[in-house]
């Protein structure tokens, strides 16, 4: 039942992408034979042959559905792996989908939650705030007066989730079969990420979770406010949260007529990316305008407002150590030490020459630098940084792409408030700053006072440790030592070896002689007799040795 509702999918998804002149994609696949009969058939027409191929891609999975959709918007973020024209197209998609009826928002509440709707909330707005293709926003008043906003997961969504994944694995799984840019891009790996990503989105619970971690990551830093959970209303289809009210930051207008301080902001953009990515190590990894909120109500000391915590970056220190480094060095256009990292921390295998990457590297970025320092892209460098480093076997981890895609987003926003935003300028003294908290005397010190009660504790055992140590390593000389003696009597025995098996053959040799023909300048009698003799010699030569 399941295949056939697929092989039905499948021929819909071919026509789809026939008609909008997209047969390229499907080209080295099983489904192109499919193609051809369809337009043998003339089952299908090819539309749209003015447009462009991103152009036509946006309209074929805008026609696909939502989850079509959400997987082109997270693919337009991954500039690493797809050509500009594509990624800009797929940037456009429009995430728009109609609201389920608000009787139905009201039964998954009150089954939810377990209990009548009205003695929860004072009062439910019946219109939706928004709705997207995996939840929908509701405004309500709680009975102690607090104002709210309820995010609702799409009844029956996670079915339709689960049948279009199964066919984007299917496609996935062709195009790396079938084509070396499939192979290239990891097709398989990228639906496997976006499956983590939609099935997360699921459960309300885990972005109720980010969400609070985040608040309390900036209790005590005000340029960045997260609105409250409600953690007694929220449950895995469910969640309820403190309603915010704000500019979104899209409306550059509304922030101008406003007079907000637009270079404060974009600064203060930044400055919040860095502080989530250096000092908490975790990061608000889906940042778009929808997401975003100006708390304008002192124009000169403008403050962010962030919602929608469903998607969140980690990183550990080793990651952080390769962006600080490798920014700083990149600042310095010191290619060399980029490599030099890469090389020596074995992020690319120790068998690439250092020139070689080095010169690769330089090859990148350098014309990042042709540009004026407001136009510098910290983003477009990592873009140029992973895409070579793939290039030599480097396996980019996942946390970093999505702070790679966080950051050309958070460059992007701000150059739009404030076009001559220097990221350096803010960027500098913090990785600076950073690299000298961690790695720095202070910080070596510090580690050591943290380490010094566990190797306290562990002084008294010192003293047998150490023997044990010295033992092993005693014995391991032992072994080596018994190792090469056992090579050098293998070796013997093989050329020992060798030596009778010449002689063996020799004597053979010989007896085999005995019964030819011999020449004739040897009498018949002596010659019998001497290759017998000869031959004896060889066989006792080879037995002894
Ligand atoms: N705490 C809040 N206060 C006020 N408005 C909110 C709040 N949370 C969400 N909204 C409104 O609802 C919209 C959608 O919310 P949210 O982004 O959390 O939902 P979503 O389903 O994840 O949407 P998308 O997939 O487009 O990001 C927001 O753009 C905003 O307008």
């Amino acid at each position: 039942m399941t295949s056939l509702l697929t092989l039905r999918r499948a021929f819909v998804i071919n026509r789809i992408l026939i008609r909008h002149g997209l047969e390229e994609f499907l080209a080295p696949t099983p489904l192109s034979r499919l193609t051809q009969l369809m337009r043998l058939f003339a089952l299908t027409s090819n539309r749209n042959k003015s447009l462009n191929r991103g152009q036509r891609l946006n309209q074929a999975l805008t026609e696909l559905g939502p989850i079509f959709i959400k997987l082109g918007q997270m693919l337009s973020t991954r500039r690493d792996l797809l050509p500009d024209d594509i990624a800009d197209e797929l940037a456009k998609l429009q995430d728009k989908v109609a609201p389920f009826e608000s009787e139905v928002a009201i039964n998954v509440v009150e089954q939810q939650l377990n209990s009548p709707i009205d003695q929860v909330f004072s009062q439910f707005d019946r219109t939706p705030l928004a709705s997207a293709s995996v939840a929908q926003v509701h405004s309500a008043t709680l009975i102690n007066g607090d104002d709210v906003v309820v995010k609702i997961i799409r009844p029956g969504i996670k079915k339709k989730i689960k049948a279009d994944l199964k066919l984007l694995y299917l496609l996935a799984g062709w195009f790396e079969k079938y084509s070396s840019t499939g192979r290239r891009l990891h097709a398989k790996t990228i639906i496997k990420d976006y499956q983590t990503t939609l099935f997360n989105e699921l459960d309300l619970r885990i972005e109720a979770a980010n969400t609070s971690q985040l608040k309390r990551n900036f209790e005590d830093n005000s340029i960045l406010y997260v609105p409250a959970v409600y953690w007694d209303l929220c449950r895995k289809r469910v969640m309820v949260q403190e309603k915010i009210s704000g500019i979104p930051i899209g409306d550059i207008e509304a922030l101008k007529s406003a007079d907000v301080d637009m270079r404060l902001l974009a600064h203060r953009g930044v400055e919040i990316f860095f502080t989530q990515v250096f000092k908490h190590s975790y990061f608000h990894a889906d940042m778009h305008p929808g997401n975003i909120f100006v708390d304008a109500s002192n124009p000169q000391d403008p403050k962010y407002i962030g919602i929608d915590c469903g998607i969140m970056g980690t990183l550990n220190e080793s990651d952080k150590r390769y962006l600080a480094q490798n920014f700083v060095a990149f600042f310095n256009r010191d290619y060399r030490r980029i490599a030099e990292l890469h090389l020596d921390s074995g992020w690319i295998p120790a068998k690439v020459s250092v020139e070689e990457f080095e010169s690769a590297i330089r090859t990148a970025c350098e014309p990042i630098f042709g540009k004026p320092l407001d136009e510098i892209s910290f983003g477009q460098f990592l873009v140029q940084l992973f895409q070579t480093a793939r290039r030599f076997e480097m396996e980019v981890q996942p946390q970093l792409v999505l702070l790679q895609k966080t950051l050309l987003y958070i460059e992007g926003l701000g150059r739009q408030l404030y076009p001559k935003l220097d990221l350096w300028e803010t960027a500098q003294p913090f990785l600076k700053s950073w690299l000298k908290e961690t790695y720095g005397p202070k910080a070596v010190w510090l580690k050591m006072k943290n380490k010094a009660p566990e190797w306290l504790e562990q002084l008294p055992e010192m003293p047998d440790k150490i023997n044990k140590l010295l033992d092993q390593v005693e014995k391991r000389e032992e072994h080596q030592h018994q190792l090469v003696n056992a090579i050098q009597t293998l070796k013997k025995a093989q050329s020992r070896g060798a030596q009778k098996i010449v002689w063996a053959l020799a004597g053979t040799a010989l007896v085999m002689a005995g019964f030819s023909e011999l020449p004739g300048w040897l009498s018949a009698q002596w010659g019998d007799v001497g290759l017998l003799t000869l031959s004896l010699v060889c066989f006792m030569v080879s037995f002894r040795s």
